[in-house]
């Protein structure tokens, strides 16, 4: 929901790194460009390392934003863009500089003009900068963006939100899972609420499993540092994956308002069991020791699949598979409803894929429905067919946001409905723990394969579903 045009003031704590590059700005300009963003609006980029000033600054953001933006660069929006951002340098220790800077862009916003931070800086670096935003001032009645990871278990997770708390009020925080802004998360709600066809099919006794399937083609693309110290599991399962059976799972909310939906999610959280050693495997793509920057003798997961159970009365006894890895065969991120087959056979014939729900989650996207179909012809035989909706197809013209680009609108129409909560990454962190303190051995799998072999007993005998 848009509000009427409110005056903000953006600061970008790193302001010059990977993700204000790929992401922040390039999101943000295109906000600005499709006339979204909600009234008038300065940006200031901070971090400890200045590019030279202002102009260098805008310089630097003119050569991302026009790789990243693609065809919506346009000459003449972004001068009106850039016009509007600064550079200011700041560090955990010293905010002085930058606080000035912001009052006076405060100023010059006027009266009503509000504020919102945003940390893309390093997870070491949260605790001490939002200290800092304490001491300088520059945290009263700001809202407060976060990137993930949030924490790295239970204990750093409470210790960052104990933090927070302590110079930011819960409803001021927006803790950023990106895939929550990705338009087909969304659009799982609209097709469970908004259509009287799906729902009824949406528990135990229709769904015989369900799949979050995010393989990737990539490795790690340089990040050995960080691969290292976080592992898939982290980066990728107790975040993204865990959010999206959330969504998936949750009971129809009262309305869908922020405080609704996370209410439900927080019991699906509070439902899922607790994660047993042989519901998890952990792989290891070949090669990934002779990386740049990792360790030799690495033992740190790039795959992980995990059976998850979600103990409450809709979904007793349906196996939540999730997966996820790097160097995969295939990039997708998919989530599958599997149905249960009918009752008897009256179809001999029918072979293939049982009936299945799909959701393609890329930026373009896609529902498809898996049944099966008499094959033309002067036998009764059936065969299998899709029922395929392109989402963009079914609304030309009008154009899909960016999962950053969703999530910054949000941030600035002060809409908290897609983040996180406080009490949800902690209940993340509780059932991860477990997983990470008991990690099972980690099994070597070849580059552009589906992980090791030891995956797919956990789907039992359906098999993991494969993209199309
Ligand atoms: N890149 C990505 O694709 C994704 C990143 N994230 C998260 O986003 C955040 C940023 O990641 P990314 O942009 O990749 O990181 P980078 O290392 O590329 O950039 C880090 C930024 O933070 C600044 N910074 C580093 N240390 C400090 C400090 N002590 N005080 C103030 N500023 C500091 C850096 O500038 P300087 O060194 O000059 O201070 C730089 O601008 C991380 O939390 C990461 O987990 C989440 C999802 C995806
Ligand atoms: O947060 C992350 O997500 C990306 C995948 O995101 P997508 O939007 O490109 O699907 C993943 O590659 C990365 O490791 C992780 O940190």
């Amino acid at each position: 929901m848009t509000r009427t045009a409110v005056p903000t003031l953006f600061v970008l704590f790193g302001g010059t790194g990977d993700l204000a590059k790929r992401k922040l700005f390039p999101g943000l300009y295109r906000l600005y460009r499709r006339g979204l963003v909600p009234g008038e609006f300065r940006v200031i980029g901070t971090g400890r390392t200045s590019p030279g000033g202002d102009e260098a600054y805008r310089a630097l953001l003119e050569e991302w934003v026009r790789k990243f933006a693609g065809d919506d660069f346009d000459d003449a929006a972004w001068a009106r863009f850039a016009a509007r951002i600064t550079f200011t340098a700041s560090s955990a220790q010293d905010g002085w500089a930058l606080a000035a800077r912001v009052r006076a862009a405060q100023a010059q916003l006027g009266p009503g003009a509000e504020t919102v931070l945003y940390l893309s800086v390093p997870p070491t670096t949260m605790e001490p900068v939002v200290s800092m935003l304490g001491r300088t001032g520059l945290a009263a009645g700001a809202r407060l963006v976060l990137e993930k990871p949030f924490g790295s278990d239970l204990a750093s997770a409470r210790s960052l939100n104990a933090a927070l708390h302590g110079v930011f009020d819960e409803d001021r925080l927006f803790r950023i899972d990106h895939f929550l802004g990705k338009e087909a998360v969304q659009n799982i709600l609209a097709f469970r609420f908004a259509n009287g066809m799906f729902e009824p099919l949406w528990n135990r006794d229709r769904i015989a499993y369900v799949q979050i399937d995010v393989p990737e083609v990539i490795g790690i693309e340089g990040r050995a540092a960080f691969m290292e110290s976080t592992g898939t599991f982290r980066d990728m399962v107790c975040t993204h994956l865990f959010q999206m059976l959330g969504f998936l799972a949750l009971e129809p909310p009262a309305s869908l308002t922020a405080d609704a939906l996370r209410e439900e999610k927080r019991k699906v959280f509070a439902a899922v069991r607790d994660i047993a050693p042989r519901d998890v495997v952990f792989g290891q793509y070949d090669g990934y020791r002779a990386e740049d920057g990792v360790d030799p003798a690495s033992t740190v997961e790039t795959f992980a699949a995990v059976r998850v159970w979600v103990d409450n009365w809709r979904w007793q006894g349906v196996p939540f598979l999730l997966r996820t890895g790097k160097a995969m065969a295939e990039s997708r991120r998919t989530i599958t409803l599997g149905l249960h087959e009918p009752p008897t056979r009256l179809f001999p014939s029918a072979e293939g894929t049982p009936n299945e729900l799909v959701f393609d989650l890329s930026d373009d996207a896609r529902v498809r429905v898996e049944f099966r179909v008499k094959r033309p012809g002067p036998r009764l035989e059936v065969g299998h067919a899709q029922l395929s909706l392109d989402v963009s197809e079914a609304f030309p013209g009008e154009q899909a946001l960016e999962a950053y680009e969703r999530l910054l609108l949000d941030v600035l129409n002060d809409d908290r409905t897609l983040f996180t909560s406080a009490d949800e990454v902690e209940r993340l962190w509780e059932l991860s723990d477990p997983v990470l303190e008991g990690a099972p051995k980690v099994l070597p799998y070849p580059r552009g394969s589906w992980g090791p072999d030891a995956v797919r007993e956990l789907a039992g005998e359906r098999g993991w579903r494969l993209p199309e």
